[in-house]
């Protein structure tokens, strides 16, 4: 065994529209990551469930109002980085409330599942895409 590691619980979703695309956001200047499209999420706090943290993120970033039965595991993510190990529960959703609109000033984009290799993602999320393939299927440009 190496060095004790810390273990960093993210949940992340991936909201798919009546169009089969998926929605992901860039990572802004500054942060760990930049540059790089996510799934919308974020670290499960103290006292939180999963679920809890999605339908908080979810507000507070995109401005939208979902129910915890839309939320379906999907798949998970389980990622050494360099300094803490990821384990990213990925989430899959089809209906919420209100329109998605990028409150942090974030840059949005729904693509097809099969285009997300088009987008450079965290090094986690590359082995979740076909799971959404499976899900949603690869759409008619693949
Ligand atoms: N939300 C999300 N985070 C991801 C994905 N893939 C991936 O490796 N991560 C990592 C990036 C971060 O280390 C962590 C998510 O943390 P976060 O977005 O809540 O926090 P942050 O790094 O922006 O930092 P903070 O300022 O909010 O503390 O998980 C993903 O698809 N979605």
């Amino acid at each position: 065994m190496g060095p004790a590691m810390k273990l960093l619980l993210v949940a992340a979703v991936a909201l798919i529209d009546a169009d089969f695309r998926v929605l992901i956001a860039e990572r802004p200047e500054g942060k760990q990551l930049a540059g790089m499209w996510e799934f919308p999420g974020g670290k499960v706090e103290f006292g939180e469930r999963p679920e809890q943290t999605l339908i908080r993120e979810l507000r507070e970033e995109l401005g939208i109002a979902v129910e915890e039965p839309c939320l379906a595991p999907l798949t998970f993510a389980s990622h050494a980085y360099e300094s803490f190990h990821l384990l990213m529960p990925l989430y899959a959703c089809r209906r919420w409330n209100g329109f998605v609109q990028p409150l942090e000033g974030q840059r949005l984009k729904w693509v097809r599942p099969a285009e997300l290799r088009n987008y450079p993602m965290p090094p986690a999320d590359e082995p979740l895409i076909p799971a959404l393939i499976e899900l949603v299927g690869a759409g008619p440009s693949a």
